[in-house]
């Protein structure tokens, strides 16, 4: 009998979910309250890297001296409202790719907010009302509910974002003007991508980080070596401050006050301090699906709920906040939900960028959970300035570090540091996948010369250990 799969949200776990489903003859609907593509598309992970790949032609540019070019860039200005214009058209047009192909996959897709609506708790068939943009409302029964309703910033009591001065990420993009000076609330991921983004464009730019040190959850050799690189390019960093208000000033820019009194002033605000579940009024206390403190629908490793036939993925969830993994989550809820053959979702293979200049790559055990004792493995770190092709492209920094297992040599982790981390990673989340050791990666031709050419080597200098012990 066919399926009848409805999915709340199209973001990349709603919308890979929907294509799976279909793909295996369900009938799915999926409702979507903003565009397809959900806000990973719309306004979180697609524009801002489009942002900085625009910000990263200006990095590419300063090296340009080095290399014996002189471009005469001092005169030209930088378009900011072209810059965002190709951002929000690059976003839009993806949000439409995506709605065309589920439209050929024979999707149905629904515009509005949808709930749980189960009159009966308990039942396997489940109903979904969905409150219609055009108007009025429709509910549709089912077998299977994907909920997958991402996350929004969190908002600060005290920094109340205007959409002019003290913004929101999702709000960067609407600027007509660049910041004379601008005041990052939050050294996370998203914080530190536009401080290094916005610094690219030669913006004043003033880090408020709540501990002693910038992307904390990073590896600390990694947040090191771009706090270095942000501080050469002249950005403040306020350490172990706590931002409890941001005000506008009376000359029309903002104050950042911290709660032990420090006191930042800058031109504009950016307020990156996380993101909370999309998880409230969409019925699930009153169906039984468990939940989180911090709202997050708990989910095992094959994104079913606490309650048959509802499955949950991506940022609503409380595994790994990442486009790539709400993706995998969605298509395995899809085949465990249809009876297809599926392996749960393994955290430890997901590789994950931070889009800063430079790049910061990684994958699999972290060096603390060896350092802890947690995990036992050994360690090489390959700093890159030995690398030709680094010195052939006048970088002075970065590094490629590999963790492996003390006596068969297998791969469990890595971190590169690099301009293109995010590419030179893969290598490694293969090894760290599939299991491969430290001689399989050695003994793998790495071309020359290339920056991949240190991962190998970094290898081969493990593989040397080896035949020490
Ligand atoms: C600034 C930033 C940059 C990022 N960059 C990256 C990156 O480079 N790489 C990466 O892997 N990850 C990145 N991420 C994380 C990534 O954006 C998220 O992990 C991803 O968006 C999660 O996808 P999702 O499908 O769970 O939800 P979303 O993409 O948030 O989509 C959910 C959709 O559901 C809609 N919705 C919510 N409630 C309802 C309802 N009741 N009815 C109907 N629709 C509803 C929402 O409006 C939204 O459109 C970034 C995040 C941020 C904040
Ligand atoms: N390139 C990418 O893949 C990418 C980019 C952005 C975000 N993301 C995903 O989103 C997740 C969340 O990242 P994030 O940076 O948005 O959030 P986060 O929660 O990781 O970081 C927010 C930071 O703000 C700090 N903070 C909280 N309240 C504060 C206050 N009052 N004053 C000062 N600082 C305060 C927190 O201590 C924290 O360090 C990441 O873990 C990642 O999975 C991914």
């Amino acid at each position: 009998m066919t399926k009848r799969i409805v999915i709340i949200g199209g973001g990349p776990a709603g919308y890979e979910a929907a294509l799976v489903g279909a793909k295996y003859g369900a009938e799915v609907t999926v409702v979507e309250d903003a565009g397809m593509g959900g806000s990973s598309v719309l306004y979180d992970c697609v524009p801002s890297k489009a942002f900085i790949a625009a910000t990263g032609v200006r990095t590419d540019m300063r090296r340009a001296d080095d290399m014996g070019l002189r471009p005469d860039f001092s005169s030209r200005k930088i378009d900011f409202t072209a810059v965002n214009d190709r951002v929000r058209h690059l976003a839009e047009s993806q949000s439409e790719d995506v709605r065309a192909q589920m439209e050929r996959e024979g999707i149905r897709m629904l515009q509005g907010r949808g709930r749980l609506d189960d009159y009966e708790p308990g039942r396997i068939t489940h109903y979904v009302t969905v409150e219609l943009l055009e108007g009025g409302e429709e509910t549709i029964e089912c077998d299977l509910v994907l909920v997958a309703t991402g996350a929004s910033p969190r908002i600060l009591p005290g920094a109340l974002p205007d959409g002019e001065r003290i913004l929101t990420w999702r709000q960067v993009y609407d600027l007509e003007e660049m910041p004379e000076h601008l005041v990052v609330v939050g050294s996370g991921v998203t914080g530190a991508e536009f401080v290094s983004a916005f610094t690219e464009l030669g913006v004043k730019v003033t880090m408020v980080a709540s501990r002693d040190r910038i992307l904390p959850h990073e590896d600390a050799d990694a947040a090191d070596a771009l706090e270095e690189v942000l501080l050469e390019r002249g950005v403040d960093v306020v350490k172990n401050a706590r931002c409890d208000l941001v005000e506008r000033t009376d000359d029309g820019g903002v104050r950042v006050v911290t709660s032990d009194g420090r006191e930042v002033i800058g031109s504009h605000a950016l307020i990156t301090v996380g993101s909370i579940p999309n998880t409230s009024d969409l019925g699930l206390e009153a169906v039984g699906v468990d939940m989180t403190q911090s709202g997050h629908i708990k989910v095992d490793r094959v994104s079913r709920t606490s309650v048959p036939g509802i499955y949950a993925a991506g940022d609503c969830t409380d595994l790994f906040p990442l486009a790539s993994v709400a993706a995998m989550q969605g298509r395995i809820a899809m085949y465990h939900a249809l009876g297809e053959g599926v392996s749960p979702i393994r955290l430890r293979t997901v590789a994950s960028a931070v889009f800063t200049r430079p790049e910061i790559a990684t994958v699999g055990v972290s060096q603390a959970q060896i350092e802890s004792g947690e995990v036992s493995a050994r360690v090489e770190v390959f700093p890159l300035a030995g690398n030709p092709r680094a010195k052939m492209r006048s970088l002075r920094r970065g590094f490629v570090k590999l963790f492996c297992r003390k006596n068969s040599g297998m791969i469990i982790g890595g971190v590169v540091v690099a301009p293109t981390a995010s590419e030179l990673i893969l290598p490694i989340a293969v090894c760290v996948s599939n299991q491969l050791t430290v001689a399989d990666l050695a003994s793998s031709f790495s071309v020359y010369p290339s920056l991949s050419g240190s991962i190998t080597e970094a290898a081969r200098q493990l593989m040397a250990h080896d035949d020490l012990d």
